[in-house]
């Protein structure tokens, strides 16, 4: 009985401390969890970056960044909200449309989904062009009203999303978040500003799915996308009638067909083939079944950003103001493709070609994991009322590509660096002096 006493006596502060020790333990391991986890990394880090907007400097330099400089185009100048502006596409759009004149404020939560230096590199390039970019989310309805409140902006460019086919399957989530949630964010600010800026937005060639017609025609059907990426897009087509119905708001959705170029994606096939090839690491090339060839209609990106200022040319006005609708509004969407596909393998024997070094490659066939076999773009319609008429075939995109890389990724020891071949490193340094 002493013993049971003397037992129990000291057992007891034994096991409260063990309960706090684990309790604290499990604490941590939460509070890891919740900061670790791709989807709530995002949203903490955009409700970080919340903080770093507002006040009277950053209102002047969003507006001088809004102002547009006098030209004699034929359309007087716009003042255009880039959403996605230190992105692939935003920041040539961005640099393009500043370039001539207009006014331009980007948009940028600057997420981890790949290198965000690259991201940084991308701010500078804009920062030297006069284009301000604001650090927060699309998501963010608070920075949104004040950005409309600073600057009443005639169009908004949206290009902000989760990006990547293959990825959809790690990370719903962020699909979720940036494609549907935040374009619904985006287009609830749109419609209750006055006046109602005209939208131009990001859709992709991804939502014609498991279509087998070729070539894909904005008519083609819709209905089977095959990722979770594509059916967040097609999402986001539904999304844009539906505020063209209720709202007057004019909206442009752009198919984007596998853009590539300068500034691109690292996880895009085209760039970490590039660097691959280079480390002499070996690269996976997807074939369909009865060993049939991938393909894609690789668009090089300037085409894209003629596209882009074509569409935001040719948007109509808003009808709509303060949420009330006060007439039909343009609802338009159009194919932004190359029209000549190539096949994945044809892209491959391109860069060895280029960078002079001999791919070790593995060929697998495709896993389930959202990809298609093949895109192909009709594009006669933007042709016809975008004056879209793209002059680059991947040969020369590609060229442009490894010059660009072998100045930015290999020869400055800037963050984003990749570390490449001896050989590989020479022939990319030829191809840069060889254009100059
Ligand atoms: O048009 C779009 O709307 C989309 O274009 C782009 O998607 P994709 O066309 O899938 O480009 P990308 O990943 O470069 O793969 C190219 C090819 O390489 C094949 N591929 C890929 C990886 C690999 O390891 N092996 C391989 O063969 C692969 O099977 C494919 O055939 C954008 O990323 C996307 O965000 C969206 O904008």
């Amino acid at each position: 009985m002493e013993k049971s006493l003397y037992v129990h006596r000291y057992r007891w502060p034994f096991a409260i401390s063990k309960l706090a020790l684990w309790s604290l333990i499990f604490i941590a391991l939460i509070i890891f969890l919740f900061f670790h986890s791709p989807s709530s990394s995002y949203s903490y880090r955009s409700r970080r970056l919340t903080s770093n907007w507002g006040g009277p400097d950053w209102e002047k330099r969003v507006q001088r960044s809004a102002r547009g400089r006098f030209h004699t185009g034929s359309h007087g100048h716009l003042s255009v909200l880039v959403t996605g502006a230190a992105g692939f596409v935003g920041t040539h759009v961005s640099v393009a449309l500043k370039g001539r004149g207009d006014g331009v404020v980007g948009l940028d939560n600057f997420n981890e989904y790949y290198d965000p230096s690259l991201k940084r590199a991308r701010q500078k390039l804009l920062d030297r062009n006069g284009v301000f970019v604001v650090e927060g989310d699309i998501n963010d309805s608070n920075l949104l009203h004040k950005l409309f409140d600073v600057v009443p902006f005639t169009h908004v460019m949206h290009l902000a999303a989760q990006a990547g086919v293959r990825y959809a399957m790690k990370n719903p989530s962020s699909y979720v978040h940036s494609n549907i949630a935040g374009l619904v964010n985006v287009l609830e600010v749109c419609k209750s500003a006055n006046p109602q800026p005209a939208i131009v937005w990001a859709s992709s060639s991804s939502v014609y799915g498991l279509n087998s017609k070729v070539p894909f025609s904005e008519k083609d059907r819709t209905d089977q996308p095959a990722s979770l990426y594509a059916a967040t897009k097609k999402a986001g087509e539904e999304i844009a009638h539906t505020y063209n119905h209720i709202y007057g708001l004019s909206i442009t959705g752009l198919r984007f067909f596998t853009v590539y170029g300068p500034w691109g994606r690292p996880d895009m096939a085209y760039f970490f083939f590039t660097k691959d090839i280079l480390k002499g690491k070996a690269i996976t090339i997807f074939e369909g079944p009865n060993h049939a060839s991938v393909a894609r209609d690789f668009t090089y990106i300037d085409d894209i950003v003629n596209g882009c200022l074509g569409a935001l040319d040719t948007a109509g006005k808003s009808t709509g103001s303060g949420g009330k609708k006060k007439g039909a509004a343009q609802l338009r969407v159009f194919n932004l493709g190359n029209t000549s596909p190539v096949r994945v393998s044809q892209l491959v024997s391109i860069l060895e070609k280029l960078l002079m070094v001999k791919a070790k490659k593995i060929v697998l066939p495709m896993p389930r994991n959202g990809d298609v076999l093949f895109t192909h773009a009709n594009i006669s319609s933007a042709q016809r009322e975008l004056g879209y008429k793209p002059t680059t075939d991947l040969q020369t995109g590609l060229k442009k590509f490894v010059r660009w890389f072998s100045i930015n990724c290999l020869r400055e020891s800037r963050s984003f660096a990749i570390s490449a071949s001896d050989a590989g490193v020479r022939s990319v340094m030829l191809i840069s002096k060889e254009n100059g």
